[in-house]
C-alpha cells in the first residue's frame, strides 16, 4: 500500500534466496541498553507486508524538530505521506537457523533513527546474513525512546495504566545551541554511537551463546532460535552518513568488526588519533551531490598500501539516495526535497549494496557468489565512478599518485 499518490511507491523487497523476518529488541528498560531493529533469515513466512515502518507518532514529531517544521502541522502531512508503508518483512516470524549467517551492525544518520534504511537492510538480510540497526540514544536521532518507572502512581493507577507499570520516555533530536562549537558534542556522540554499536555486538554474542534474552518491548519472538546461529568471526559495520563515521569509530574501538561499510560518510565528529589507529578495511560508497573536498580529504587520509580502503561514487545519486524516502517520495517532491537524485533509486542502492556484498565476501572471507560484482568496488559500471567526483586541490592530486 504507497500513499495515495501512486501505488509504485514501496521499499523494494530482498532479492537473495532468503525471506526476511523483522523484530525490535530493547534489551533492558534503561537508555542504556542496546535497542535495535534485527532483520534476519526466516522460515517462510505467511504475511509479508509488515505495519510500523515509522512505529510510533513521535518519531514523526521528532523527524519535524529535525527539519524544523512545525510538530501539529508535520505530524498530519507525514501521517499523511508516510504513515501507511509498510516494509517487505515478516514481523516477528520464526528464525531460519542454518549454517552460521555473518552480522552486520547498522548505524543511521542524523535526524533518522532504527527504522529508516530497511531497503539497505532487508537486501543484505535476503543474502544470508543477521543485520542489527541500532537505534541511537546519543541525541543525534530525531527520536528514540526508553521505558521508565513511574513509583509516583497510586496503586490503582498502577494496576490501570500499565501492569508492568513502566511508561515510554522520548529522547528528541538535540539542536545545537546558539554560539555552541558543534566538534565536541559530534565527537562525544560518536564515540556514544560506536559503544552502542559495541553493546548490540556483544548482546547479540550473548544471544548466540544461546542466554535468555529479556526484551523490555513485549514482543512474540522466540530468541532461543539464534542460539549457535552467528558466526562472530564475520561480523562488519554498516552505517550512513554520521553513520559512516560511527563505522570507523567502531572499528578502531572494536576489533572484532572486522571490515566497514560507510555509505556517504560525515568525517566531522572524528577526532585526528583515529586515523592512525583504524586498522581494518574500508568501503566508501559515496553520493555524487553530498561530498565537497574536506570530507574527501579525510577519507583519502585513510588511504594505506597494506590495508584495503575503497571509494566509489553514484553518479546521479543524492545524500538522501541511501533511506527508504528515497522510495517512498512521488518523483517531484522527491527531486524538490533532494530525497530523489537523477538516477533510479533502484538502481542506485542496488549498486550500493552489491557493491557492499562483494566487499563483504572479501574481507569476511565468505563462500558466496558475491565476488561477482567485485567490478563494481573499482567503480566498473556505467553508474560508478572510481573513487570521487569531487575535484581536489592540486597538492592533493600530487598525494594521490
Ligand atoms: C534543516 C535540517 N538540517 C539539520 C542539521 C540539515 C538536514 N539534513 C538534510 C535533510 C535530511 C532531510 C530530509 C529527511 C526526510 C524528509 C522527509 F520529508 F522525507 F521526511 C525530508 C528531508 C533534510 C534531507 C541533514 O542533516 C543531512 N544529513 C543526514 S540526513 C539522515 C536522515 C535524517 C532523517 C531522515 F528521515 C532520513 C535520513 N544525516 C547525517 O548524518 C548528516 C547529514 C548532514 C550531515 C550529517
Amino acid at each position: 500500500m504507497g500513499s495515495i499518490w501512486s501505488t509504485s511507491l514501496r521499499i523494494p523487497p530482498g532479492k537473495g534466496p532468503n525471506h526476511v523476518g523483522c523484530t525490535d529488541l530493547m534489551m533492558d528498560h534503561t537508555a542504556q541498553g542496546a535497542f535495535f531493529r534485527l532483520y534476519y533469515p526466516c522460515e517462510t513466512p505467511t504475511g509479508y507486508e509488515m505495519p510500523g515502518w515509522i512505529p510510533n507518532k513521535e518519531y514523526f514529531n521528532g523527524l519535524a524538530d529535525f527539519l524544523k517544521l512545525n510538530r501539529c502541522l508535520s505530524e498530519r502531512i507525514f501521517n499523511y505521506l508516510y504513515g501507511s508503508f509498510t516494509i517487505p518483512t515478516a514481523w516477528n516470524a520464526p528464525f531460519k537457523p542454518a549454517d552460521k549467517y555473518p552480522l552486520i551492525i547498522f548505524s543511521h544518520g542524523l535526524g533518522a533513527f532504527r527504522t529508516l534504511y530497511s531497503a539497505i537492510c532487508i537486501e543484505i538480510a535476503s543474502r544470508g546474513f543477521i543485520v542489527a540497526a541500532v537505534e541511537h540514544r546519543d541525541e543525534s536521532s530525531s527520536a528514540t525512546f526508553y521505558f521508565k518507572e513511574k513509583s509516583n502512581r497510586t496503586e490503582q493507577e498502577q494496576l490501570v495504566i500499565s501492569p508492568n507499570n513502566f511508561e515510554e520516555e522520548w529522547i528528541y533530536y538535540r539542536t545545537l545551541k546558539q554560539g555552541e562549537p558543534e566538534f565536541p558534542l559530534r565527537n562525544k556522540q560518536v564515540q556514544q554511537r560506536a559503544n552502542e554499536c559495541i553493546k548490540a555486538l556483544n548482546l547479540l554474542t550473548n544471544i548466540n551463546a544461546g542466554e535468555p534474552v529479556t526484551n523490555a518491548l513485549q514482543l512474540q519472538f522466540d530468541w532461543s532460535r539464534l542460539k549457535g546461529s552467528m558466526d562472530l568471526c564475520k561480523t562488519a559495520v554498516m552505517g550512513h552518513s554520521f553513520g559512516g563515521a560511527t563505522v570507523i569509530e567502531s572499528l578502531c574501538k572494536e576489533p572484532k568488526f572486522k571490515c566497514g561499510v560507510a555509505l556517504d560518510a560525515w568525517m566531522f565528529p572524528l577526532d585526528d588519533e583515529v586515523y592512525a589507529r583504524v586498522n581494518k578495511p574500508i568501503m566508501f560508497i559515496n553520493s555524487e551531490k553530498f561530498q565537497w573536498a574536506g570530507n574527501i580529504i579525510k577519507m583519502k587520509k585513510l588511504d594505506s598500501p597494506t590495508i584495503q580502503r575503497k571509494m566509489i561514487t553514484i553518479r546521479g545519486s543524492v545524500h538522501q539516495s541511501f533511506p527508504d524516502f528515497t522510495f517512498l517520495t512521488g518523483n517531484w517532491i522527491g527531486k524538490l526535497l533532494k530525497l530523489k537524485g537523477e538516477i533510479d533509486p533502484e538502481v542506485a542502492l542496488d549498486l550500493s549494496n552489491k557493491t557492499s556484498l562483494a566487499f563483504l565476501q572479501r574481507h569476511l572471507v565468505l563462500e558466496k557468489d558475491f565476488n561477482q560484482w567485485d567490478p563494481l568496488i573499482d567503480g566498473k559500471d556505467d553508474n560508478l565512478i572510481a573513487g570521487t567526483n569531487v575535484h581536489l586541490p592540486p597538492s592533493m592530486e600530487m598525494e594521490e599518485h
